[in-house]
């Protein structure tokens, strides 16, 4: 057994207390072996003095690729968004255009604390690709879209969903697992949806789609369908334990209850919510219902950034205004989303720092002005720390940054190739126009 020690700092439990205590992680297992004050062991060594040592990110839902769509269509609502700029330019993409977008994203969910991911795209060998080389943790998936196309291209779409799924099923040692992903309740046509269901039942993988994210979204569902895009879904078996949904920003009373009864999660996306004007999820109200919440940022093209800190604070800011209640979605509760709401959400064994639990960690400098005085640290997390403040991020016991250098790729020549993918896609997508 080889062993890292991360040593004197302080460490989060997953009560939300702070103690003085090093950690110490089985390399191999990939998982948290012992916390405690001087525990013994260790091949490799991580320094966390005046650090806090806490459970890596987990990013619930987002496309990481579309990196290469940053700042490249802001100031619109999500239709008009999606189909005046950003699905033409997606038309254009080429396999290593989404290579290069995977890679600069996990290179800013790495310098972030992001440990681990829900990924929704096309392309995903190349994805794939990519967050491997990255040493992240993620399920990803091909999100397939049947509207607007003949049954043929529909029905081919559905299946690629489904293969993908198969292809990158669970397995004990991988850092890479799947899930089936219709893209919408709209974007999908009901004929399609038992396809979808079967498939994830048949592969027991979870099933992963955007629900209830507009009202211009839910209205025709109810209107041509007399019950609520939950009860739709669950009416075609698309709502089970395992399965999470992103954004359920318009959910009612019935729709929370079918949740939080199925098992099924809600990853909440605050920052993409407020850009494209969507609306304010209803999260306090979730969870009192016993609905489990993890946390997302969905694309870079939507947020700006896949920096999970900053989502933490605006499900907190964001929560209280959605309640009207400022005790809502509190420090230890935003924080949380991001941890083992994400994590439960996404079937990770991740998000608490815990023996036996997946090494997933990163560790925060506390020593920058916005962190001081200290006089409590979960509040820091929620409400003050910045992405550039993570000192240390470590995934399944492997170190991939320390003291702010990423060990696994090349930040460099990562950002130079994201570059010019991202001009030429632009420059190809213009000259379409
Ligand atoms: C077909 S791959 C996934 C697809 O989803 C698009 N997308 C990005 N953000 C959102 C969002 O907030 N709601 C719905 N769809 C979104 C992305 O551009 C891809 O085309
Ligand atoms: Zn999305």
């Amino acid at each position: 057994m080889t062993t890292l020690r991360i040593a004197g700092g302080k460490v989060l439990r997953p009560d939300m207390s702070v103690i003085e205590a090093d950690v110490l992680v089985d390399q191999e297992a990939g998982e948290i072996l012992e916390i405690g004050p001087d525990v013994d062991g260790e091949d490799e060594y991580l320094d966390a003095d005046g650090s806090l040592v806490i459970p890596g990110l987990v990013n619930g839902h987002c496309h990481v690729a579309m990196t290469l769509l940053r700042g490249y269509a802001d100031d619109k609502p999500l239709d008009r968004w999606l189909q005046e700029d950003i699905w033409p330019t997606e038309a254009e993409l080429t396999p290593d255009d989404v290579y290069a977008g995977t890679k600069l994203g996990v290179l800013e969910m790495i310098k972030s604390g992001t440990t681990a991911f829900g990924d929704m795209y096309f392309m995903v060998p190349n994805i794939v690709e990519a967050v491997e080389e990255s040493g992240l943790r993620a399920r990803v998936g091909h999100a397939a879209v049947t509207v607007a196309k003949d049954d043929e291209a529909a029905e081919e779409d559905v299946q690629t969903s489904v293969e993908i799924a198969g292809q990158y099923d669970d397995s004990e040692d991988e850092l890479v697992s799947s899930a089936v992903m219709p893209h919408s309740l709209t974007t999908v046509a009901t004929e399609y949806f038992s396809d979808f269901a079967e498939g994830a039942r048949g592969l027991d993988v979870p099933l992963h789609y955007h629900a209830n994210e507009t009202t211009g979204e839910v209205d025709p569902i109810v209107d041509e369908e007399g019950m609520r895009p939950l009860e739709l879904a669950d009416e075609h078996g698309l709502l089970g334990s395992g399965d999470y949904l992103a954004h359920c920003v318009h959910i009612d009373e019935t729709e929370i209850d079918l949740l939080a009864d199925s098992g099924a999660a809600a990853i909440h996306c605050p920052a993409s919510n407020m850009k494209l004007a969507s609306g304010m999820a209803p999260v306090q109200e979730m969870l009192d219902a016993g609905v489990t919440v993890g946390l997302g940022t969905d694309g870079a093209a939507s947020n700006n950034d896949l920096d999970m800190f900053d989502e933490i604070r605006d499900a907190a800011m964001i929560g209280k205004l959605a309640a009207d209640d400022a005790s809502a979605v509190d420090a230890e509760t935003a924080f949380s989303l991001a941890t083992t709401g994400s994590a439960e959400a996404l079937g990770f064994d991740s998000g608490r720092i815990e023996e036996g639990a997946n090494a997933d960690l990163a560790v925060i400098d506390l020593d920058a002005p916005r962190l001081t005085p200290p006089h409590d640290l979960v509040s820091h997390l929620a409400y003050a720390v910045s992405g550039s403040d993570v000192r240390h991020t470590v995934v399944d016991g492997e170190i991939l940054m320390r003291d702010r250098e990423v060990l696994t790729l090349d930040e460099e020549a990562v950002i130079a190739n994201a570059t010019d993918h991202a001009a030429s896609l632009v420059a190809r997508a213009e000259a379409d126009d």
